[in-house]
């Protein structure tokens, strides 16, 4: 079945290719609804018991090689990464893509620049502004009697990403804003994506295109001010082609759009398994309060915010961060399609076949972690970081966003657990695992307030 899928030079040189154990199912949508009912974790999971740790399936209209092990993934992302290019499947392309193919060398430049905006030093900076936007967000947590954690998470998610993307703070328009983005995030949920009136993908796409008009408007202003602390925007308008021309107008825009939605929604789901993971492991939760409330302690007003000094000082706080990366492991697996054929460790991978980098199941693999479905932040203390720990990929792709994204988390803990105690209502009805995994329902809670009170 496989053959109709490849051309026939393809063929000729799989015949003394090495192919790993697998399976390929249907004709055409080969083992993709499994794949999305299951969830990454688990089809990759079953297909390991059965075929090994590198097997082969077909996945989103492509013969695809899955692998998970660090070492291949290295080998992937990093070793060989010029032999791969990152590959989305064609729907969340449309909703997210933001460069045609003939502007290659300007992507590059962009996503370039992205890095550079991120660069660790520069967030250090940002310390004070994502201090504010926390304790915006949590002001709010004991006058509702039933906190959503998913909607906040996200609200904090979302208004430190556009922030930090285009350095707008939290308004009455960022919140419109942000209700188009949960519309484009609830458009990736199913598995048939079709553009049809009446779909949550039809209203992903309208949705998009509000969202994008919101940016034209967000660039005008950022243009016409003048401001000391640069965000990627500043960036990205200082980038040129070869013949000194600017990045176009609506090239701009889709670029904001697409990085704002990235880190938005991976961040949202990171923060909400933070307060699962701990509202389920009481001890813990003390030892983070113990350090937290010591640098509560420290400051001479309720009112003074943290510092990059104060982050440093985080240690254990820290190693329930790199904890909760790795057994939620929000970013479960990476796609890539080969552009040439590539032999690794006597496996071919045929060009234009794609690659699965199943990162979830080497974090959560008794070969690589002891006991690893517990939560256990005591792994990371010794300030090694395991083998076999990729939460933001590796190689030159590798996420520009890791350090913002661990201060956000830091400074969130912080207000938190020095502001309030919870409890979790309500039954857990499993995992929602597009586009990033979250717990269906939102994780609600019920919080008190603690009588020393920060906020
Ligand atoms: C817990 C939160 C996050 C996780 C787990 C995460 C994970 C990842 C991973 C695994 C990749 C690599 C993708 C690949 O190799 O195909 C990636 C790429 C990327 N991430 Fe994140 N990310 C997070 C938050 C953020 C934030 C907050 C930002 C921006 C403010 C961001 C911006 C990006 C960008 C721009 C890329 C693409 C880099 C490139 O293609 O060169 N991410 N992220």
């Amino acid at each position: 079945r496989w053959r109709k899928n490849s051309n026939s030079a393809q063929i000729d040189r799989l015949h003394c290719a090495q192919l790993p154990k697998g399976s390929w199912s249907l004709p055409w949508i080969g083992e993709s609804f499994t794949f999305y009912n299951q969830g990454p974790y688990q089809f990759v999971s079953q297909h390991i018991s059965r075929y090994g740790r590198t097997f082969r399936t077909h996945l989103m209209g492509y013969p695809t090689i899955a692998t998970s092990t660090p070492e291949a993934a290295k080998f992937v992302l990093a070793t060989r990464q010029k032999s791969f290019r990152v590959f989305l499947p064609p729907s969340i392309d449309r909703l997210l893509s933001v460069f045609p193919a003939s502007q290659e060398a300007m992507k590059e430049k962009g996503l370039k620049s992205i890095h550079d905006s991120l660069h660790s030093e520069l967030v250090r900076n940002k310390v004070a502004k994502v201090d504010r936007i926390a304790r915006w967000v949590l002001s709010s947590w004991d006058k509702q009697p039933c906190v959503v954690t998913y909607q906040e998470t996200m609200k904090f998610g979302f208004h430190v990403a556009l922030d930090a993307v285009t350095g707008m703070g939290p308004s009455p328009e960022t919140m419109k804003l942000m209700d188009n983005f949960s519309y484009i995030r609830k458009g990736m949920e199913t598995f048939m994506q079709l553009n049809i009136p009446g779909t949550s993908y039809h209203v992903a796409l309208e949705k998009k295109q509000q969202a994008l008009e919101c940016y034209s408007s967000i660039v005008k202003k950022r243009r016409a001010e003048k401001s000391n602390e640069k965000c990627s925007l500043d960036f990205l308008m200082e980038i040129e082609d070869e013949n000194g021309e600017k990045l176009p107008d609506d090239l701009l825009q889709s670029q904001l759009f697409g990085l704002t939605f990235g880190a938005f929604d991976t961040s949202a789901a990171f923060f909400m398994w933070l307060l699962k993971f701990l509202g389920e492991n009481q001890q813990i939760l003390q030892q983070v309060k113990a350090e937290q409330d010591t640098i509560r302690m420290g400051k001479i007003s309720a009112e003074d915010p943290l510092s990059w000094t104060d982050i440093v000082n985080m240690p254990y706080s820290s190693a329930v961060i790199q904890e909760t990366l790795r057994l939620a492991t929000i970013a479960p697996f990476l796609m890539r399609q080969a552009t040439e054929d590539v032999n690794y460790e006597g496996v071919m991978i045929p060009k234009s076949w794609l690659v699965q980098v199943c990162l979830q199941n080497f974090h959560v693999s008794p070969e690589y972690h002891k006991d690893p479905l517990k939560f256990d932040p005591s792994r990371f203390q010794a300030g090694v970081k395991p083998a076999g720990f990729m939460p933001f990929g590796n190689g030159a792709k590798m996420c520009p966003g890791r350090e913002l994204v661990k201060i956000e988390a830091l400074v969130f803990l912080h207000y938190l657990v020095t502001t309030y105690s919870w409890e979790s209502i309500g039954s857990e009805n499993g995992i929602n695992y597009w586009p990033s995994p979250t717990i269906k329902g939102g994780l609600p809670i019920k919080v008190s307030k603690l009588s020393e009170c920060v906020t």
